[in-house]
């Protein structure tokens, strides 16, 4: 459906955007995640026609739509662009908004194809309200209702929850993501918040600074990060500082992790490393050896996030316990590393 080849976005002499290669198929929802400035909307107005690329080249159902000097209409590309601020008419109904795109279309087919993207987004008693008379939430379901109705090869969604609650956003994202699937549309949406693309995407890509790090589903970018930003960037963790020892197992403050000497890619022994530890990775055992004291917790419902100091290091680590396991500020449990992945980088 899209292919992005090795494309580049220059402003003035300014490389915003470097070398990013990326495919989604049809039906794909895919997601673009990194930091305020790394180019994830650059690359999306590149995509929709309105930026020039300076290499590389842009493939829409394997027509070349954007290479160096050649920029295919915005309004040639059977795109639609959900707006962060949803950038409805104002003046305009539901209804109105919805077919604004459908000009071309009979007026019979036009008010059927109307009513079914308002009962898709599941506001089929709004037709006939104004944008101002609608919640956050329902904006944001007429602008998706309004760019599914031209039957588009893909939609591009630009930040479409930054405007919206917290607790609105994770269960839309969820919502969107069944909208869209259900008549097997295309997407990609940009976020700098790792929740909405784990709740919207099928496939992630994420960026620092121009440069794609990782294209993959949200269980790889956690759980087999390939860049140590990836594995920084996504979910929380830390890095213990650790070392390789001459049998080629891996020795920390959590004492020595057996390793398949097949796992030690790349890695010398006796090379000082970095180990990801996921607070999941971090079991609560009272009948354990390793005694940690609890530094500072945060209370999650089900769960208590806490982080713990353990003797002779200065390192902390963080342990995702029941929260039935109640331990205050000061006080001490037994605890058992658990590496379901071993994530490793050379320290630097
Ligand atoms: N028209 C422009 N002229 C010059 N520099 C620009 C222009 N548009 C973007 N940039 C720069 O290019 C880089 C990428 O910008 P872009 O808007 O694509 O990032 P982003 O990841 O979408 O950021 P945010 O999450 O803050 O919207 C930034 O450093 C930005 O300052």
């Amino acid at each position: 459906m899209l292919s992005l080849h090795n494309i580049d976005i220059r402003y003035g002499n300014f490389l915003a955007v470097d070398g990013v290669s990326i495919a989604l198929n049809n039906g794909e929802i895919g997601c673009l995640l990194g930091p305020s400035g790394c180019g994830k909307t650059s690359i999306l107005r590149a995509i929709a026609g309105f930026e020039s690329i300076s290499n590389g080249q842009i493939k829409l159902r394997n027509e070349t739509v954007s290479k160096p000097k050649h920029l295919i209409a915005p309004e040639k590309r059977h795109i639609s662009v959900v707006f962060q601020d949803f950038a409805l008419f104002p003046h305009m109904s539901v209804s109105d908004n919805i077919a604004f795109g459908l000009h071309k279309w009979k007026k019979a087919a036009r008010i059927a194809r109307v009513d079914e993207v308002l009962k898709l987004v599941g506001l089929p008693h709004i037709a006939k309200r104004f944008p101002h008379e609608l919640s956050g939430g329902q904006q944001q379901r007429v602008a998706l209702a309004r760019a599914m109705a031209p039957k588009p090869d893909l939609i591009l969604m630009d930040e479409p929850f930054s405007s919206l609650d917290a607790e609105l956003r994770d269960e839309l994202a969820k919502d969107i993501r069944n909208i869209l699937k259900s008549e097997n549309t295309s997407a990609l949406v940009v976020t700098h918040d790792q929740n909405e693309a784990f709740a919207i995407a099928d496939i992630i890509g994420v960026l620092r600074e121009g440069q794609l790090h990782q294209w993959d589903d949200a269980y790889a970018l956690y759980h087999k990060p390939v860049s140590r930003f990836v594995a920084d960037f996504v979910g929380s963790g830390v890095f213990l500082n650790s070392r390789i020892d001459q049998d080629g197992n891996i020795e920390c403050c959590l004492g020595k992790v057996k390793v398949d000497p097949s796992r030690l890619n790349g890695f010398k022994r006796g090379q000082e490393i970095e180990l990801l530890i996921r607070p999941d990775d971090i079991e609560y055992d009272e009948s354990s050896p390793i005694i940690a004291t609890v530094v500072r917790r945060s209370f999650r419902g089900a769960q208590i996030m806490y982080e713990l100091s353990l003797p002779g290091s200065a390192q902390t680590i963080l342990c995702l316990a029941p929260s039935h396991n109640d331990h205050a500020v000061g006080e001490s449990f037994g605890i058992r590393l658990d590496l379901a992945h071993l994530v490793m980088f050379a320290k630097s």
